[in-house]
């Protein structure tokens, strides 16, 4: 057993931790971790990056106003990363999740280890329509049997970045794993939940980016704020309606990860998914809306997932149906509005 002290002063249990991933949230995710006193490598494909962390304390292409804590070491070695981990968490988009847990379910079953395995990624799987924590579960499987855990919930990297206080849930099936990583990230201005609610976690956090996308465009098209609180609960009656299909409990969409990260995403400048709605309600072309973000915009691929499950389960998802047709078949915003408003009229509890 290690003892450290954290940035309060305190005496605290020393943990081992693997960050794989080093953008906007891994990175902050990271640096909780280190000013919590715990022991981090931080993982990235990117030798340049690696190199200005550990030399800089900066990252500029994700946070540029931030001094990272010196602690925080970065690398571009898995298994240097994970060695002795007692926890690894994955903050990498969906689509190079599944890359990233083959590479670490091989340097695990190099080393034997078995540590605690978290992701922070929100969005679900082209053509297979899996979950995050599914992906992974079925890299790591033969390495590692225990109940991921899903952190999820309102929490801009900008916003941590700068201390403001923020709450979150740590989701899994296996209650000490998420109990271990509540107690590993909480502090002063981090709070964590947890919930064994995996189904539900990971539908709120992949499905509410689309929402955030048609909020951003309402705003762009010069709506103002009866509409934009139209779209969010009418879209959080979508994401629940699609979570509960597949075994979510209904009362995790009121929670954290469900209204919680809605409400985050559909209002605030530091969201990827609801700029770039903004960008499309102004008139820019998608194309360059993605190549000027140099970011991930989740929300425009899960909006194909969400289109395809909406359809092949018979749920009535007509605001997400609204934003695939605006992303993917080009439809003019104005008039799928008009059409949304004008469906025939349905009752609110459904
Ligand atoms: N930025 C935020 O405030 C929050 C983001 N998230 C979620 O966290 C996930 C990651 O998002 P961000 O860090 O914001 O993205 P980002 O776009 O800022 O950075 C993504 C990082 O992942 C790396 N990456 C991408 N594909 C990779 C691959 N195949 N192999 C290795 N590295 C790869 C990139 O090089 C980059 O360093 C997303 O699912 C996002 O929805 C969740 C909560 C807050
Ligand atoms: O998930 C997030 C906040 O909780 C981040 O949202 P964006 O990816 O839209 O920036």
């Amino acid at each position: 057993m290690v003892f450290g002290f954290n940035n309060q002063g305190e005496k605290i249990m020393t943990e081992k931790v693997a960050v794989l991933g080093a953008g906007s949230w891994g990175s902050i995710l990271a640096n909780v971790l280190v000013e919590n006193g715990h022991q981090v490598k931080l993982w990235s494909r990117n030798a340049d990056q690696v190199q200005e962390m550990n030399q800089d304390h900066t990252n500029h292409r994700y946070l540029p106003n931030l001094t990272y804590q010196a602690g925080l070491e970065a690398t571009t070695d898995m298994a240097a990363a994970v060695k002795d981990a007692s926890l690894v968490l994955i903050v990498i988009p969906t689509k190079g999740l599944r890359e990233v847990a083959h590479h670490l379910a091989q340097v695990l079953s190099a080393s034997g280890a078995g540590p605690v395995i978290a992701h922070a990624t929100k969005g679900l799987e082209q053509g297979s329509y899996k979950r995050p924590s599914e992906m992974i579960q079925e890299e790591i499987a033969p390495t590692n049997r225990q109940g991921i855990v899903v952190l999820s919930g309102p929490s801009h990297a900008e916003d941590v970045s700068i201390h403001d206080m923020t709450a979150v849930t740590a989701a899994s099936s296996d209650e000490q794993a998420a109990k271990f990583v509540q107690g590993l990230f909480m502090n002063h201005y981090f709070r964590v939940y947890t919930n064994d609610d995996v189904i539900g976690a990971e539908f709120g956090a992949a499905l509410k980016n689309v929402i955030a996308i048609g909020s951003g465009a309402l705003t762009g098209l010069g709506y103002h704020d009866n509409a934009r609180a139209a779209l969010i609960t009418r879209g959080l009656a979508e994401i629940r309606r699609l979570g509960v299909s597949f075994g979510a409990n209904p009362m995790t969409f009121i929670g954290l990860s469900g209204v919680g990260d809605l409400v985050v995403t559909a209002t605030s400048k530091n969201s990827r998914n609801w700029r770039a709605g903004y960008q499309l309600g102004q008139g820019k072309p998608l194309d360059r809306v993605v190549a000027e973000m140099g970011m991930v915009i989740e929300g425009l691929s899960t909006v194909k997932v969400a289109h395809e499950l909406a359809q092949k389960r018979q749920v009535k998802m007509p605001i997400t149906e609204a934003i695939y047709e605006v992303v993917y078949n080009g439809q003019d915003i104005q008039q799928v509005l008009a059409d949304l408003m004008t469906r025939e009229g349905t009752s609110e509890v459904e």
